[in-house]
């Protein structure tokens, strides 16, 4: 297996008129690595996304993707991708089947392997019993499992993924993961996804932060929220203000009431405890100790939440909308 990296992204730009989408961003991905790139509505995601796969041209800057040049040797980045993006691209009134047959001759996969791979892509996304179905009856998850199979079918050497599972239901989310992890077992292949969800995002090897078309950071998530640092720890007790009073007095820790309960970040919080039993001086009548999420982590880099940024970049899209009216 080769050891070149399977993305190369060297100060990589995009502008739409005065929109600055992408700002120049760099970065690699390891061949075989599952590499997630997080980060709010119209953060950049997408467009990076699309400059890869050669939908969408750079404004500046290069991009290698399975060692060929997005901009100069389109055809033979084309041949190593496969794409699952966020707008189907299905035709509803062909049978699951037909749909791959179909991507097979497009893509020239050889006649005499494509019925066994359509076979083996169709298994692994659990929809070969429904391959004479129509498409058209098919749910949006089976769609997208079924959109996974087709990305698949070429053997392709990294598969981009833009919100594998946006619109699905928890089940089917998780289900989809399931196949991708499937999927990395049994294949030879990169992943390079998109999410705005924290909780995908645990499931990558990697992930850069995107925020305003900028990378943040980038690492592994368990690698991110180490670098947070502190745990976060929440106590019941019968006098919160009291509590909390105790709490910046004893210990100099700044604490307030989250979700019922008196809470505080501090580094290993779970070695800290017994010395919180023994110096707060009042009762406490529960403790729970957590590490930091990925919510912490983009809002340690990002100054905001997900959902804050998200809100935001909504009501930047909804004035672009007003603008142009
Ligand atoms: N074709 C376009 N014309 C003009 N502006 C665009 C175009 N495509 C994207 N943008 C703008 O570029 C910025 C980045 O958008 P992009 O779709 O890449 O973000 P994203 O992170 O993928 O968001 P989402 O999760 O909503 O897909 C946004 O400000 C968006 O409005």
């Amino acid at each position: 297996m080769s050891t070149a990296p399977a993305v190369a992204v060297h100060g990589l730009r995009k502008n739409y008129g005065k929109v600055e989408a992408v700002k120049g961003v760099d970065f690699e991905v390891a061949p075989g690595e599952v590499f997630g790139f997080l980060g709010p509505n119209g953060a950049g995601k997408t467009t990076t996304i699309s400059m890869l796969c050669t939908l969408v041209n750079p404004s500046g800057g290069s991009a290698l993707v399975a060692g060929h040049d997005v901009v100069n040797e389109r055809d033979e980045v084309r041949r190593n991708i496969g794409l699952v993006f966020q707008d189907p691209t299905l035709d509803g009134y062909l049978s699951a089947e037909q749909n791959l047959r179909f991507h097979a001759e497009l893509y020239g996969v050889p006649k005499n392997v494509v019925g066994d791979r359509i076979r083996q892509v169709m298994e692994m996304v659990a929809l070969w019993d429904r391959k004479d179905a129509k498409v058209m009856t098919f749910s949006g998850g089976m769609k997208r499992r079924l959109e996974i199979a087709r990305g698949l079918l070429h053997s392709p050497r990294v598969l981009f993924l833009d919100e594998p599972t946006v619109g699905l239901d928890p089940q089917t989310r998780s289900a989809i993961w399931g196949y991708i992890n499937e999927l990395r077992r049994l294949e030879d292949i990169t992943i390079f996804m998109t999410t705005h969800y924290m909780d995908e995002a645990e499931f990558c090897d990697r992930i850069a932060i995107i925020d305003h078309g900028e990378v943040v950071v980038i690492d592994s998530p368990e690698a991110l929220k180490a670098s947070v640092g502190k745990d976060r720890v929440q106590i019941h007790t019968g006098d919160d203000a009291k509590a909390i009073t105790a709490l910046s007095e004893r210990f100099g820790l700044e604490a307030a009431v989250r979700e019922g309960a008196v809470t505080f970040a501090v580094a290993s919080g779970e070695e800290f405890v017994p010395r919180l039993f023994a110096e707060l001086g009042m009762p406490i009548t529960s403790v729970s100790v957590s590490r930091p999420s990925l919510d912490d982590v983009f809002m340690s880099y990002t100054g905001s939440t997900i959902r804050d940024a998200e809100s935001g970049a909504d009501a930047m899209s909804w004035m672009r909308t007003m603008a142009r009216r």
